[in-house]
């Protein structure tokens, strides 16, 4: 706990000033004013966030956070939790989209164990297990309040380390099976949108599938009753532990001043919980993509965030995180390297 309050209270606003100073340049800058769209907004935010006009973006980190889900055992997912140790070693040997993605932007990629169900025993994972899967949330809460604190701690401590180590960009990613229903279930509870309205296919269940998904969500949210108000709540009761580990990590590099990337909608629910933990984390995310699962782009507009990417993609990983920061990038490129008009004479 100790370790979240501490976080908590280092987040600060935007730097409003560095903002004003960093849309003053993009506007000398040789185009026509706003005409580079999202990009500009992006160089702007990355001012605001590191309090430098010319911040760079030159030291990427991408962090898969894994944890599996007691509720799969109600049928909410096409897959078993045999994929999630799978995909651990998929990622260990560069063999996954993450990985091809991550090398082509230069990308460095952390898997962390946060939760798997199985011992995964495995060179190059960082294991900071907090328990072998959340447990069956239509039965009891997926884990306690001490184990909810636990896991945003492991991704508080994750970027800690990054930071540390010069990172200056990270993006947020995870694998877990089952955890499109413990997200689609934060979302409804910090949203009080429908269940009906947040539920999609996951990562590819049929239409009985999903009017199970439906109820099994429903199940949980009555048992449980979470507290819309009470972000630990919410995670504890109804969550998972990649998704508090990836919420950790939003509010560590809130706290560090440092940009981190959203990416689908597992990730959009953890920025939903960090949100309700601490309100002013939101200015330090940086949309990326919109999933194709419907929770998604309602999660963004709860957050007041525009997805930069829409690519139909629904794989998780941070796929989409890894994506954006090419375009991040761009926008930090932007600002530093284009010349002004006075330069070229007009
Ligand atoms: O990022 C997304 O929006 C997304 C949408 C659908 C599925 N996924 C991935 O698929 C897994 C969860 O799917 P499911 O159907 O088992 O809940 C998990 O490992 C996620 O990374 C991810
Ligand atoms: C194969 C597979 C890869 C994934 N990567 C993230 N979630 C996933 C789910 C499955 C099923």
């Amino acid at each position: 706990m100790k370790i979240l309050e501490r976080t908590l209270n280092e987040i600060k606003e935007l730097d409003q000033a560095k903002i004003r100073e960093a849309k003053q340049r993009l506007d000398t800058l040789t185009k026509p004013q706003g005409s580079l769209g999202k990009l500009e907004k992006i160089a702007a935010k990355l001012a605001g966030i590191t309090g430098d006009v010319f911040a760079p973006v030159d030291c990427k980190a991408h962090v898969v956070m894994a944890g599996d889900h007691g509720v799969v055992e109600e049928g909410v997912s096409a897959f078993s939790q045999e994929v999630t140790v799978a995909m651990i070693h998929n990622f260990l040997n560069q063999g996954a989209a993450i990985n091809v993605l991550a090398q082509q932007v230069g990308a460095e990629v952390i898997v962390v164990d946060v939760g798997v169900a199985q011992e995964v025993g495995v060179e190059g994972l960082v294991v900071k297990k907090i328990k072998a899967g959340t447990d069956n949330f239509t039965q009891k809460a997926a884990m306690t309040e001490a184990e909810a604190i636990a896991s945003i701690e492991v991704g508080i401590e994750v970027v800690e380390g990054l930071v540390d180590r010069g990172v200056n960009l990270i993006g947020t990613g995870e694998m877990g099976i089952g955890n499109t229903t413990s997200s689609s279930a934060i979302i409804a509870a910090c949203t009080g949108l429908s269940v009906d309205d947040v539920v999609g296919y996951g990562s590819g269940i049929d239409d009985k599938g999903l009017a199970r998904k439906q109820e099994v969500i429903k199940q949980g949210l009555k048992l449980n009753q979470p507290d819309s108000n009470n972000g630990i709540d919410i995670l504890a009761k109804v969550g998972g532990l990649e998704i508090g580990a990836m919420a950790g990590m939003m509010l560590a590099a809130a706290a560090k001043r440092v940009p981190v990337i959203v990416d689908g909608v597992i990730s959009g629910a953890a920025a939903l919980i960090a949100q309700k933990l601490e309100p002013k984390v939101v200015g330090y995310l940086i949309p990326s993509h919109k999933s194709v699962e419907p929770a998604h782009i309602k999660t963004y507009e709860t957050l007041g965030l525009e997805p930069m990417l829409d690519l139909d993609m629904r794989l998780g990983e941070g796929t989409g995180a890894v994506l954006a920061m090419n375009l991040v990038e761009a926008a930090s490129r932007i600002i530093k390297e284009m010349a002004t008009f006075e330069e070229i004479g007009l």
